[in-house]
């Protein structure tokens, strides 16, 4: 394959390094849903297994080729003619396919895994590679923990291989182990030292037991390669590979210092990322660049108002551009400002006025110092009961309960403030909720009201979840609905109670004027 002096191929080896992570097995089905999905994102190279592994291997290389459109596949095989040959036997059925074969060059994988002399490599990558050109076209060879390899030898063996026919010279850092200067200075040195290598297109292979393999692929691309092999969600042996969307997300954020295309289509992104995180059952860690699920979110206020008047301040790349269509994330939580605030309170429909807003901004910020995610019940929870409290004859301002086990009675120490004035009780009870509301009708007399109902339920999940209580109190026929919502069940079942009080209130004003501060 060749390609356009600032054309980046992206190879995509989820199927096949991808898979070598411990746990990340996948079916045929699986596998074909995923290579349906990269080449519609428009991966020039699927490496979709390596067939001589097992039968099971050998069929979904065979049925992804059948199914291949646009994408070449490719499968892996060692420097043999059994694994070639298991290996084209695969890929031949589809209209654009590549053999990979490879072989280590570095001196301890030469000494101890391979237990070959160097000449007996040399003479192995001309003869694997000779026999992989009377196959196919499209042939590439990898010089296994090419890194930590002699670069002399390197260099012999990289000539060898085009000499014989190799289009694409793999140089993968097999164990994560080089840093990008290094490699990039790897990767020069083969282009001004090679004599043929023109006619190939040097390619990267990197992994992140470091942390490096996506810096190091781009070091490689600014060095002169011009293919990637990476994964979706950087799946892959150990910490992994490099991960496509970051490469990709890399060179198009940052065209002006890297002026390289690849031909993805990066709205795709995200739906790759969940479907490879689903079918591995690996899930993506929140901070994940790209795909994380808190790539595109804002917690801080000085970030969310940044954000609110230019998404530029906080954002390098729009949330669209990889396929996330809820746009950026303000997540409200106990580093948020009001102007956040404010804004999250106009999308959920609520327009309040400066001393209200200030007062349920206040709520908030309690609100999510004791909760771990607040999320937008919760806020339309504690909006509705501030809207709700505002004009309130009868006010909350202390409550305290007992309760536990070997205690006879429950005793709740209650303040209220009652047109201004404070009023305080104890009271006994039957449990705290009966030694609550006690304590309130000792303050407030209700003889004739009833309980009707007192529920109970969480407005969001977890044990911080606020609780959302409803009470409702019938008197002389006329029946009023209470709410109350606290992270407190108590402090919401006092508020609910203290919410039909008032509604009551308004309902004996209406009623019969004469009884306005009969409290
Ligand atoms: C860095 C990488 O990601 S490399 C790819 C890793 N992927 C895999 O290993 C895919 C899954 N592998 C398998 O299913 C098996 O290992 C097989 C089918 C490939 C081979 O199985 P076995 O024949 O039982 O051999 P085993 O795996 O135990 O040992 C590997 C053999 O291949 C040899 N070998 C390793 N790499 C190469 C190579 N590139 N070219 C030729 N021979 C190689 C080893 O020296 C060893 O040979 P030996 O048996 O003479 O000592
Ligand atoms: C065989 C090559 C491409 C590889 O996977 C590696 O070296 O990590």
């Amino acid at each position: 394959m060749t390609t356009d002096s600032n054309r980046v191929i992206i190879f995509d080896t989820t199927l096949r390094d991808g898979e070598q992570s411990p746990g990340a097995s996948m079916n045929l089905e699986e596998k074909l849903r995923i290579a349906e999905t990269l080449e519609e994102m428009g991966v020039d190279v699927i490496e979709a297994g390596f067939p001589i592994a097992s039968e099971g291997d050998f069929e979904s290389v065979s049925e992804i080729a059948k199914r291949a459109k646009n994408s070449s596949i490719c499968g892996l095989s060692r420097a043999s003619q059994g694994d070639i040959q298991r290996c084209f036997d695969a890929v031949k059925h589809a209209p654009i396919h590549r053999i990979h074969t490879f072989i280590s060059t570095s001196p301890l994988h030469m000494k101890y895994k391979l237990q070959m002399e160097p000449d007996a490599v040399v003479e192995k990558i001309k003869s694997s590679v000779t026999f992989a050109r009377s196959l196919v076209e499209d042939v590439e060879w990898s010089a296994e923990d090419g890194t930590r390899t002699d670069p002399d030898f390197l260099c012999r063996c990289v000539e060898t291989a085009i000499a014989a026919g190799a289009r694409t010279i793999n140089i993968p850092d097999t164990v994560g182990y080089t840093v990008p200067e290094e490699y990039y200075k790897m990767i020069d040195m083969l282009m001004n030292r090679v004599p043929n290598i023109d006619q190939a297109i040097i390619s990267t292979h990197c992994h992140n037991d470091l942390g490096l393999a996506v810096a190091n692929s781009l070091s490689a691309v600014q060095a002169g390669a011009r293919q990637v092999e990476c994964t979706i969600n950087g799946l892959g042996e150990r910490a992994g590979n490099a991960a496509l969307e970051e490469i990709v997300m890399a060179l198009r954020t940052r065209k002006d210092f890297m002026p390289y295309e690849t031909g993805i289509k990066s709205e795709l992104i995200t739906r790759a990322s969940r479907m490879v995180s689903a079918i591995t059952g690996f899930s993506v860690q929140p901070n994940k660049a790209i795909v994380g699920k808190n790539a595109f979110a804002h917690e801080s206020g000085i970030h969310q108002d940044g954000m609110l008047k230019h998404a530029g301040t906080y954002e390098i790349m729009t949330p669209e551009s990889v396929g996330l269509d809820n746009a950026n994330k303000i997540v409200l939580g106990k580093h948020s400002g009001r102007h956040a605030f404010k804004d999250k309170l106009s999308a959920l429909g609520y327009e309040l006025g400066d001393n209200a807003l200030n007062d349920a901004f206040k709520r908030f910020k309690d609100l999510a110092d004791q909760k771990k995610d607040v999320y937008d019940d919760d806020i339309i929870a504690l909006v509705d009961d501030e809207v709700m409290r505002v004009n309130e004859r009868v006010k909350l301002t202390h409550f305290q309960v007992t309760c536990g086990t070997h205690v006879k009675s429950q005793i709740a120490a209650l303040s209220l403030e009652i047109d201004g004035d404070e009023r305080k009780t104890i009271a006994e009870g039957d449990g705290p909720v009966d030694a609550a509301f006690k304590a309130i009708k000792e303050i407030v007399p209700l003889p004739n009201a009833h309980l009707e109902l007192y529920q109970v339920h969480a407005v969001t999940q977890g044990t911080d979840a606020q609780a959302e209580v409803t009470v409702r109190l019938e008197e002389e026929g006329k029946t009023v609905n209470g709410r109350g919502a606290d992270t407190d069940t108590m402090v919401a079942s006092v508020n609910a109670y203290l919410n039909a009080v008032n509604k009551l209130l308004v309902k004996r004003e209406k009623g019969k004027p004469e009884d306005v501060g009969s409290i």
